[in-house]
């Protein structure tokens, strides 16, 4: 099954504490959201992967913010699943074909799109979504590239996720809005979740 598949939303998580990976992870997985991207910004972001991976198996961890092929090691190093950038390079995407896991590379215009298909790689992060076109731009696209599929985000929110979810090109949309950066500092994991539940139901 294809990333795209598993999960309606995938949240976008930003790690500052690594003591906090794995309760967020346990938090977002009970929710009904296990693929979960720790996005690369963070000094403790290789960490929190590392321990997710470790200690909650049923979370597909993954990172993002991939933007080098050294960030593509050090993902695979620490047990990332799959890979997400913001763009693509033609040495990025070189590495991501040949890291073994499954990898979402940033495109946000029809041009990306085609350069990416062009080298079998249909499945994409459309970034940044809402401020590059949003829906009625995914929707132009559908026409002339109807076997490229995406990973909108950049601004989706929990009222505009359903509507990216009902396009035919859109498979999940990624957010942050899962994990609140107060939330998160406060450890209050059961937000977390209840944000998660609610995330999950939008695909039935
Ligand atoms: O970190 C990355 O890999 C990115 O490319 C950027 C994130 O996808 C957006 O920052 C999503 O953030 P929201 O708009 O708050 O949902």
């Amino acid at each position: 099954m294809s990333l795209l598949d598993l999960a309606p939303v995938v949240p976008v998580v930003v790690i500052d504490e690594a003591d906090s990976a794995v309760p967020l992870a346990r938090a977002l997985v009970s929710g009904g959201l296990p693929v979960i991207e720790v996005t690369l910004r963070t000094a403790a972001a290789l960490e929190a992967v590392a321990r997710i991976a470790a200690e909650v198996p049923d979370a597909v961890i993954g990172t993002g913010t991939v933007r080098t092929p050294q960030d593509v090691t050090a993902s695979v190093g620490a047990g990332a699943r799959f890979l997400v950038s913001p763009g693509t390079t033609p040495s990025l995407v070189a590495a991501m074909l040949t890291s073994g896991v499954p990898f979402l590379p940033g495109a946000a215009t029809a041009s990306e799109a085609m350069a990416l298909a062009e080298r079998g790689v249909k499945e994409l992060k459309f970034f940044p979504a809402e401020a590059a076109g949003g829906l009625p731009y995914l929707k132009s696209l559908a026409g002339p590239l109807p076997d490229v599929r995406f990973c909108p985000t950049g601004g989706i929110r929990p009222e505009t996720a359903a509507a990216y979810l009902a396009l035919p090109n859109v498979g999940c949309v990624g957010g942050t809005w899962l994990t609140p950066a107060d939330a998160v500092a406060a450890g209050d994991w059961a937000r977390v979740e209840k944000l998660a539940a609610e995330a999950a139901a939008l695909r039935p």
